[in-house]
């Protein structure tokens, strides 16, 4: 090889290079868990649903490069943009530096701090931590979330909505808040494509469950997933007169020696507000 074609190979090496590098430096980071939304019809239909607008609060988890941040700035609400990932920190920061309205927080979703006036959550969520995000925003009998509309994945979206929800904690979440899917986004909506299907899960606070309505519902939740076999009439008579539950039972459909199982989450909630909303004395 001679002089001048040594060289040349070596710039174009150097070229080669300095073009990675630049990949590297500007390409999302591959770990798991990031689906890019790609189609802004998903996106609209989100925020719309969100309802959001000027004076809300939303707190946006895992904005990655701010598919959903964009179109929920455009609204007027106030967006808190959390994300791990220091790349689209820096991204959504430079994105976002002119938007007064958008705050770009760089941290865990699962550790954020929460804010204490109402807000919702509009976000296409890393799949991997669905539970712990909804346990960080729905679990705290004091939490301020007031709706929230989520990207996850489909199976996920049909265990969150059961009627016979499989864990407790789930029961718990649907009794304080309506939980239904919206509609199915494909793979294509996203990049890369996940492997499944996703749902928009909407989460609506049920504003007609008082708090000690609340609390007596996860009582005879506990009960209930606790001692599945359990008489129906014994869980909900350990809180009310014997007779009293055999009434509220049938007067529920509820034949009184089902086994309290088989009674869905729904229910329990209903008979909660029976016994709570006509007693004045205690939960
Ligand atoms: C499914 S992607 C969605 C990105 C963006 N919202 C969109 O729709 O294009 C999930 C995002 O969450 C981020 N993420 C993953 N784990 C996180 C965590 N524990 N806390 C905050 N963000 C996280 C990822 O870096 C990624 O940007």
């Amino acid at each position: 090889m001679s002089r001048h074609a040594r060289t040349h190979s070596r710039q174009n090496q150097q070229n080669r290079q300095s073009r990675q590098n630049r990949a590297a430096r500007t390409s999302p980071p591959n770990h798991a868990g990031i689906h890019l939304l790609r189609d802004p019809a998903v996106s609209a239909r989100m925020v719309r649903s969100s309802k959001a607008g000027p004076g809300d609060l939303v707190v946006e988890l895992g904005a990655g490069l701010g598919a959903l941040t964009a179109p929920l700035a455009a609204t007027g609400a106030r967006v808190i943009a959390v994300e791990r990932d220091p790349r689209f920190v820096a991204r959504l920061q430079r994105r976002f530096a002119g938007h007064a309205g958008v705050r770009v927080v760089e941290g865990d979703a699962r550790t954020v701090m929460l804010p204490h006036r109402p807000y919702a959550v509009v976000a296409n969520i890393p799949y991997a931590i669905s539970t712990a995000l909804l346990r960080r925003v729905l679990d705290s009998e004091a939490t301020a979330i007031a709706r929230a509309d989520l990207l996850v994945e489909w199976g996920f979206a049909k265990r969150m909505t059961a009627t016979h929800p499989r864990d407790l904690e789930v029961a718990w979440w649907q009794a304080r808040f309506e939980l239904r899917i919206a509609g199915r986004v494909t793979p294509g909506s996203f990049t890369p494509a996940p492997s499944v299907d996703s749902a928009h899960l909407v989460i609506r606070r049920r504003t007609d469950v008082s708090p000690p309505q609340a609390r007596l519902a996860r009582r005879l939740l506990q009960d209930a997933y606790r001692q599945p076999g359990r008489a129906a009439r014994e869980v909900l008579g350990a809180h009310v007169p014997k007779k009293r539950a055999h009434r509220l039972l049938t007067s529920t459909g509820i034949d009184p020696p089902a086994a309290a199982g088989t009674i869905p989450a729904s229910t329990w909630l209903d008979l909660a507000r029976e016994v709570v909303g006509t007693r004045t004395d205690r939960p």
